[in-house]
């Protein structure tokens, strides 16, 4: 290959690895590595420009996005470990916890061009950062573009409605039931856990395989199907676990043959498969108006159907679609399940505020009957403890007095028992789902779940915290129990507790 002044191909193959440059040897890898810096100096200075100079950071890297997600957290490289670090500062910066600077890239039409008004450029979402969420193909949540992403809302929205809820509510109380048989809670009187993750991750997996992906997965995962292949359930779990690997490494990375990756790429390969063969079902299904269409609410064959009312280019391609029902996986699995482990926790530590939820449980569903999904809008104090638990990850004192105190009561309203009571009609300070067009989707999925799984526990079982004993006998405290498991959290998609061991006793026989 020749290019004007630059014989780079030609170079190698003949001579080895030289360059020449106008007629000029120069040595290949330096030379390639000051191209890269000049790149990244050329990008760094327009944005700087796009942004009129505004203050804040100066950071080469598009954060999470290789190469930033594989280096420490600096001055120059900004991580998910760093935006905690600062969680009490409330400085205004690109990464913001001033929620008017937030306003004002996130309000606006779903390409955030509101905010070029004020900041001189379009905020739109980062596609460099958001390439690595397309490895199933592109998606709601990747759609940089206002057109491609209003695209994939108009039949993706349709999926998050009342009927995706109540089976939300009914499959998390179904999951609940599998989770006490099979983890043997069931005619025990106390229950210690060393990790809640693990059962929250596992319930959030199974509620959305079940209301996401309409796929009836049970607690007890046979990992291997009938012929002996892999089992789908296996394969989600697998690609579950692997998803940072899998995400953010190039697709050929996957073949070299390092430990565990031989499973990783059998389950890619098992998915894929299994998600194009579901995909002609259920469209052959929603085309001939079958009955089990009619009767499948979960999002994937809503999904299907509203695509199937779409014709040209509104119509998503198959690969579209996966990319749509796994991004719910990757958004809303982990993000519910740290959420719920969080709030669990904060809940063992606070025995007033957990009496409390109780009584509001015992009063409004009582002990004879299974909640119901009618019964989430009254009851507000669960979901504001989920809400709370959320919000310790945002503390700034300009809008929340006590900001580190775990007070589930400041979201409440004074109009007990209406829909958007504990759905923050004050919606100006919770950004725990974002705000403006590309909020959360998965919002009352989510909220749903949480209420209808911490109702049940509940109810059921008093929640306190497994003080671990010392060596000679001492027992940690609870503030050393916090400080261990809530104080420094680890980083997975999202930030999350780490594992907090948990003592469950039983309220009732
Ligand atoms: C506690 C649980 C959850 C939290 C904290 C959460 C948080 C968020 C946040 C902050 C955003 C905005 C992201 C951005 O601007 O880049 C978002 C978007 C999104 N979430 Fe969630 N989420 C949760 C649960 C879910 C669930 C259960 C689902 C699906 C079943 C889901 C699906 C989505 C999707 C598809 C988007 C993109 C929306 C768009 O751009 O139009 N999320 N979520």
């Amino acid at each position: 290959m020749t290019l004007p002044g630059l014989h780079l191909l030609d170079d190698i193959y003949t001579n080895g690895p030289g360059l020449s440059i106008f007629g000029r040897d120069v040595p290949i890898l330096p030379t390639l590595l000051a191209i890269f810096v000049a790149s990244r100096v050329v990008k760094l200075l327009k944005g700087i420009r796009e942004v009129n100079g505004l203050t804040g950071f100066r950071v080469p890297f598009q954060p999470y996005a290789p190469p930033s997600a594989f280096l420490p957290s600096a001055w120059w490289n900004i991580t998910i470990d760093h935006i905690w670090g600062w969680r009490h500062t409330g400085r205004p910066t690109i990464f913001t916890s001033n929620i008017e600077v937030a306003k004002q890239f996130l309000a606006g039409s779903g390409d955030q061009k509101a905010s070029s008004v004020t900041l001189g450029r379009s905020f739109g979402k980062s596609e460099d950062g958001n390439r690595v969420l397309e490895k199933w193909g592109n998606n709601l949540v990747t759609a940089a573009d206002g057109d491609v992403w209003r695209k994939h809302r108009r039949i993706v929205g349709p999926a998050f409605n009342n009927k995706l809820y109540e089976m939300v509510w009914a499959e998390t109380l179904n999951t609940y039931r599998q989770m006490e048989t099979i983890e043997g809670w069931e005619g025990k009187d106390a229950v210690t856990v060393p990790a809640m993750d693990n059962i929250t991750t596992k319930l959030a997996l199974l509620v959305i395989s079940r209301c996401g992906f309409g796929l009836p997965f049970d607690w007890a995962a046979p990992p291997v199907a009938p012929d002996g292949k892999m089992s789908v359930q296996e394969a989600l779990r697998v690609l579950t676990k692997s998803h940072i690997v899998a995400l953010l490494m190039p697709d050929w990375v996957r073949y070299l043959p390092l430990p565990g990756f031989s499973k990783i790429r059998e389950a890619f390969k098992f998915f894929s498969g299994f998600m194009e063969s579901q995909i002609a079902e259920r469209t052959a299904e929603v085309r001939s108006g079958s009955e089990r269409a009619e009767e499948r609410m979960d999002a994937f064959t809503m999904i299907v159907r509203a695509n199937e009312q779409e014709e040209g280019k509104l119509r998503l391609n198959d690969r579209e679609v996966i990319g749509n029902v796994f991004i719910m996986l990757f958004a809303g699995h982990e993000t519910t399940a740290h959420a719920l482990a969080a709030t669990i926790a904060l809940l063992a530590l606070h025995q007033d505020i957990q009496n409390d939820i109780l009584k509001q449980i015992t009063d409004v569903v009582g002990y004879e009957r299974d909640p119901t999904f009618d019964d989430y809008p009254n009851l507000d104090k669960v979901l504001n403890a989920f809400y709370e638990a959320l919000r310790l990850f945002q503390y700034n004192p300009r809008y929340f007095e006590d900001p580190t105190a775990f007070k589930p009561s400041r979201w409440a309203s004074s109009e007990p028992g209406s829909e958007s009571r504990s759905e923050f009609s004050d919606l100006s300070a919770f950004f725990g789902f974002s705000i403006g067009p590309r909020a959360c989707i998965g919002r009352k999925f989510a909220t749903t779940e949480a209420v209808a799984f911490l109702t049940m526990l509940l109810r059921d079982w008093h929640v306190e915290p497994a003080l671990r004993g010392g060596k000679n006998g001492e027992v940690e405290t609870e503030e050393e129990w916090r400080e261990r498991v809530m104080g420094n959290p680890d980083v997975v998609l999202t930030l999350c507790v780490k594992d907090a061991p948990m003592r469950f006793t039983r309220r009732r026989p």
